[in-house]
């Protein structure tokens, strides 16, 4: 931490129960050398990782569908989700967490996975920064059905679908994840799905 704008840091825990919702109490120095006291809530869930994976040949994208009560407590009529790939990094590398959950959810094992950037998906009150990834995916990768891990009752449906039509699915409202979006905006800026010249 190295903001000399801010001094006398501190941090109640307010819950500690799945994850932990933190009240930072600090002073920040304004514009004038006046220091303000100020407070800001933070819920800390640690970090996470997400990953496109495409078939360049099939012109295809890999995503899930799943159902997010957070969502469902906010305007998601049904609470299902469609999403990349995603989980929280636990004790791995971003790197190792993202093949973990590929295999886990989506039912492919990837071999190469390519780090494209990273960002804070929602800074004013959520500490957790996601690792984005993209990987190319095709049939002899799969090695189960996915679905998610059973103990942790996650019921994850695996959905493959033309890029084209996941694009169309941005505009038309029924791809509603922030992550999503922005990798399936990042292939299409970078043309990743555009085929190879023979
Ligand atoms: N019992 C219990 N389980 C929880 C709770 N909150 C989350 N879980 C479970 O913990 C598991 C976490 O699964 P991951 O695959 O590791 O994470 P994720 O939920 O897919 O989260 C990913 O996507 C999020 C939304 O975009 C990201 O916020 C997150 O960083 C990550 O990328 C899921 O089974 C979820 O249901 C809770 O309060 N109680
Ligand atoms: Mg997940």
């Amino acid at each position: 931490m190295g903001n000399s704008k801010v001094r006398d840091l501190k941090i109640d825990i307010l819950s500690d129960n799945w994850y932990t919702l933190k009240k930072a109490t600090f002073e920040y120095q304004n514009k004038d050398g006046e220091w303000q006291p100020q407070s800001r809530e933070a819920y800390d869930r640690g970090n996470g990782a997400t990953i496109l994976l495409f078939n360049k040949e099939e012109q295809t994208v890999i995503l899930t569908r799943q159902f997010r009560m957070p969502t469902y407590l906010n305007g998601n009529e049904t609470g299902m989700m469609i999403e990349a790939c995603a989980g929280l990094l636990d004790e791995d590398s971003p790197e190792a967490c993202i093949k973990r959950e590929a295999e886990e959810e989506t039912g492919y094992r990837i071999r190469e996975v390519c780090k494209i950037f990273e960002a804070y998906m929602s800074p004013g009150s959520v500490t957790e920064i996601i690792y984005f990834f993209t990987g190319e995916y095709s049939r002899e990768m799969k090695v189960s059905d996915g679905g998610g891990v059973e103990s942790e009752h996650e019921n994850i449906e695996v959905l493959e679908i033309p890029f084209s039509e996941a694009m169309a699915m941005i505009t038309d409202g029924r791809i509603k994840d922030g992550k999503t979006i922005a990798l399936l905006l990042y292939a299409q800026a970078n043309a990743l799905l555009v085929p190879d010249k023979p």
